[in-house]
């Protein structure tokens, strides 16, 4: 029986959101940028030259940018060998969950709410509910924040005061930042989950724990996070899948973007090379007829965030020779598809994702265009290429 392969490149995307505008964000696109950048000789940190992606690209991930976008990229155009075309979002936000439920067939029917750009950014009856579940006399941050910039700036604080650090960004979530050993990670994450009922009810999609170590300049987040998500509002591919028996394997942070719905077995690591291991031995192993979704995470958290286009470069490179080893275990009938959940244009201004079409690329099912689809299309696909059929409004492109 066939298997399936959906795997999220956490942020890759590819330009050309009709929507754009509504998001300030008219012009972003992830590879089409990084790939200027590269020819241009501007990041050569760890790499050199022009962006080099032979097996996506091969796929047909420099057709995609330009179907999506109209660029065509420095280095990539290879004749599609795979099917391929980009994707659409319709969901009101560029966020993971966002972008990931619609991508299993389940587009998000309302509007996130999101905290204002102002110091407080919480309501104060929140910070206040925030710092009595965590026992605390106050919260510290209570802002827009990067990640990495907040524990510089308030992580001393941190330690002197108790307090955990709180802050939120454009997508919908509050993030609290404390030290694993001086505040406890099992507390901060407990402290998540608590928090976590009385913001979804409030329509804010996440609550993540963002615990770090470290002392004064030299503090570091760990990979111990957690991110307590909203239910996914309709049936989705992984519970379909579940549902009619088959294996679902959750590689990375799958399933916390599930809320663990649908999962059949977790497959952690601390970093997306580890996470790539699990892949690869899933390629070997994955049931017949099972589905394997995967999420990398480091393009958007180590690189698009962090506005490093040389370190997105890198990985995008690194990824892509995984990749090639990937498609070599696959066996027949198996279907391997690429793709992203929104964009995070390393050269855009802010440190903020952007909102992006996505590469939908295709391996095992022959070569062609796919064309622009809608993200649902995707899971309809997988779902198709299984045998099975997931409600909503996807169609399958196979
Ligand atoms: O700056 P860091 O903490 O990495 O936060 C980023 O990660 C969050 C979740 O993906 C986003 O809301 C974005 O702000
Ligand atoms: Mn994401
Ligand atoms: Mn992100």
């Amino acid at each position: 029986m066939a298997r399936a392969f959906l795997i999220v490149m956490d942020s890759v995307g590819c330009g050309g959101a009709p929507d754009a505008a509504d998001f300030g964000d008219a012009g972003a696109n992830t590879l089409g940028h990084i790939a200027q950048v590269c020819a241009a000789g501007g990041a050569e940190e760890g790499r050199s030259g022009p962006l080099r992606l032979p097996v996506l690209d091969g796929l047909g991930l420099g057709a995609a940018i330009r179907l999506a976008s109209g660029l065509a990229a420095p280095g990539l155009g290879a004749t599609p060998q795979g099917r391929w075309g980009a994707a659409t979002e319709v969901s009101r936000g560029k966020d993971t969950p966002s972008g990931h439920w619609e991508l299993a067939g389940v587009p998000v029917p309302w509007d996130w709410t999101l905290f204002p750009d102002t110091r407080p950014a919480f309501p104060p009856g929140l910070s206040a509910a925030i710092a009595a579940a965590a026992g605390t006399a106050g919260i510290l941050g209570d802002c827009h924040a990067s990640g990495t910039r907040i524990i510089e700036d308030l992580g001393a604080a941190h330690l002197r005061s108790g307090w955990p650090i709180c802050y939120t960004s454009a997508d919908s979530v509050v993030q609290i930042a404390a030290h694993e050993g001086a505040f406890g990670l099992d507390r901060l994450i407990a402290l998540c989950e608590t928090l976590a009922p009385r913001l979804h009810a409030m329509r804010v999609g996440r609550v993540i724990a963002r615990p770090f170590t470290g002392t004064p300049g030299a503090f570091r987040r760990t990979a111990n996070r957690r991110d307590f998500a909203m239910a996914v509002p309709g049936e989705t591919l992984l519970d379909v899948a579940a549902g009619a028996g088959r294996m679902v394997h959750a590689v990375g942070k799958i399933g916390d973007i599930f809320s663990g719905r649908g999962v059949g077995r977790l497959w952690k690591g601390a970093d997306d090379a580890a996470l790539f291991e699990h892949l690869l031995a899933l390629g070997e192993t994955a049931e017949d007829g099972s589905l394997t979704f995967a999420n990398f995470v480091e393009f958007d958290t180590l690189y698009g965030h962090r506005r490093d286009v040389a370190g997105y470069a890198r990985a995008l490179e690194w990824f892509d020779a995984r990749a090639g080893v990937l498609l070599a275990r696959l066996k027949p009938g198996d279907l391997a598809i690429f793709t992203a959940d929104h964009g995070n244009d390393p050269t855009w201004k802010g440190t903020e994702h952007t909102r992006e079409r996505v590469p939908v690329l295709c391996a095992g099912t022959g070569t062609g265009e796919i064309g622009l689809c809608a993200f649902a299309d995707v899971g309809a696909s997988v779902a198709a290429h299984l045998g099975l059929l997931i409600p909503g409004p996807g169609r399958s492109f196979l």
